[in-house]
């Protein structure tokens, strides 16, 4: 080998270790520098022929110059027979390819419609566009009229969340993070009450933890119904106003509680306010975030004597979904199970938590309660949950859009320490029921 090819050599094994470098050492930066103009440069090569496999060109008539009319390749049987230099042929249009904008995981692109798509011809085709990409996976986004955004990520956004719960806002809460890259954000007074279901060991609890975390620096109330004899909540008894562990205990809050709201109603008639959101700041009442764990327990009748005391509190309890968005009181209703066989006020009950929360399930039933009519995706993302990634659920809102997301970790010993740290913000129960008699101004 001559000098040349020894310095060659040395100079090609010294970029690529130092490419190795950069990509273990700071993948960040080696992504926007390297790895995404690469890929966007395959992206816009092959963008034809994957739309073309994905089935999402279109067949035109377009003028073309034919080959047979190329000086060079001018056969004298083609000069006889095809005498047009340019002629019209059927081609496959792609969509139209916006420019690619790269994100930390990957990349969003906006695609134009051709005439006679819609968004869920895209929302088909992602699994293939993924495959064909090389990617982890690709989602619809966003879609707006005439076209459809769509998300690239190279590794799944849910292995290793680690957001922070707090955000600083009052009645939202960090919880984790959706499979978008994005935050995945509780805003109460938007989304006023949640339900949070999933077979055991998916996750509830751990998402509990991290609502109670992001909540304690807050200036709300928070109070617990945890029929499961107290061991979920009373580690958290410092930052609790309340806490019921039995169903006596149960009865007794929900009759507060109602109390609470009735009281709250009757401020804001005197003021002249459609909401305690409309009354003056210094008179506003405290928000209250109530949780409710394994709430069957609530509905679970041993015998023919707790039918009553079932009863008044499944009464109390949808007075307090139908009442609380107006007057601040939210529910944060966790169970394995929601289903009708628990009786007729359940299913009530679960119409007003119009906020879902569906971690991993053991029957396909369970699902379908929780997302209810939701998009049928989302019913196979819930059911495709692996058992190995507590914390991943499929979360919906109000508006119908859902998302696979993660929950952060929050151990029992975080959210404990938070509960003790903010202890002096909790509101004394019996302050909360009485409530100041005085007529308040709207604001
Ligand atoms: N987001 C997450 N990231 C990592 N690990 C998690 C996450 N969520 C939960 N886990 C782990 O999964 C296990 C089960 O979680 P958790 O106790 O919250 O489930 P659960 O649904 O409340 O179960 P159960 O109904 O039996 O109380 C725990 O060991 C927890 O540490």
């Amino acid at each position: 080998m001559t000098n040349a090819m020894y310095a060659t050599l040395g100079f090609s094994v010294a970029a690529a270790a130092g490419a190795w470098a950069w990509r273990h050492w700071l993948p960040r930066s080696f992504w926007y520098a390297v790895g995404f103009p690469l890929k966007a440069a395959r992206v816009y090569l092959t963008w034809r022929r994957v739309a073309y496999g994905c089935t999402l060109t279109r067949k035109r008539r377009a003028w073309r110059l034919s080959l047979e009319a190329v000086p060079g390749l001018r056969t004298a049987s083609a000069v006889i027979h095809e005498r047009r230099r340019v002629r019209r042929v059927d081609i496959e249009r792609a969509p139209r390819l916006g420019l690619l904008r790269p994100t930390g995981l990957g990349w969003r692109v906006r695609v134009r419609l051709h005439d006679g798509q819609i968004p869920e011809d895209y929302v088909k085709v992602c699994d293939r566009l993924a495959h064909a990409w090389r990617v982890y996976a690709v989602r619809v986004v966003d879609s707006a009229p005439g076209s459809v955004t769509l998300l690239a990520t190279m590794s799944d956004p849910l292995i290793g969340v680690d957001v922070s719960p707090e955000t600083g806002e009052l009645l939202t809460v960090r919880p984790g993070r959706l499979e978008n890259g994005r935050d995945w954000v509780i805003d109460f007074r938007t989304v006023p009450h949640w339900l949070n279901a999933g077979a055991t060991q998916s996750g509830k609890s751990n998402l509990a933890n991290a609502i109670i975390k992001g909540l304690a620096p807050q200036p709300v109330a928070i109070v617990g119904f945890d029929l499961k004899g107290g061991v979920e909540f009373t580690p958290y008894a410092p930052r609790l106003s309340a806490l019921a562990t039995t169903r006596t205990e149960c009865v007794r809050l929900l009759d507060d509680l109602v109390g609470v709201l009735t009281d709250r109603m009757r401020i804001c008639r005197e003021a002249g306010a459609r909401n305690v959101w409309r009354l003056l700041e210094q008179v506003r009442p405290v928000p209250i975030v109530v949780l409710v764990d394994e709430v069957a327990e609530l509905f679970l009748m041993a015998d023919k004597s707790e039918k009553d005391e079932i009863a008044k509190t499944a009464t109390a309890l949808l007075r307090v979904a139908q009442l609380g968005r107006a007057f601040a009181v939210y529910l944060i209703v966790c169970g394995q199970r929601i289903g009708s066989d628990l009786g007729p006020g359940v299913t009530a009950l679960r119409s007003q938590l119009s906020g879902r929360i569906c971690h991993r399930v053991n029957d396909p039933e369970t699902a379908n309660m929780t997302l209810g009519d939701m998009d049928p995706d989302a019913l196979d993302a819930a059911r495709a949950i692996a058992a190995e990634t507590p914390g991943v659920a499929i979360i919906a809102g109000q508006d119908g859009t859902w998302h696979r997301a993660r929950s952060v970790y929050v151990s029992e010993e975080e959210a404990e320490a938070a509960a003790r740290q903010h202890a002096a913000l909790t509101p004394a129960w019996a302050d909360l029921v009485a409530v100041d008699t005085v007529p308040l101004k709207a604001a």
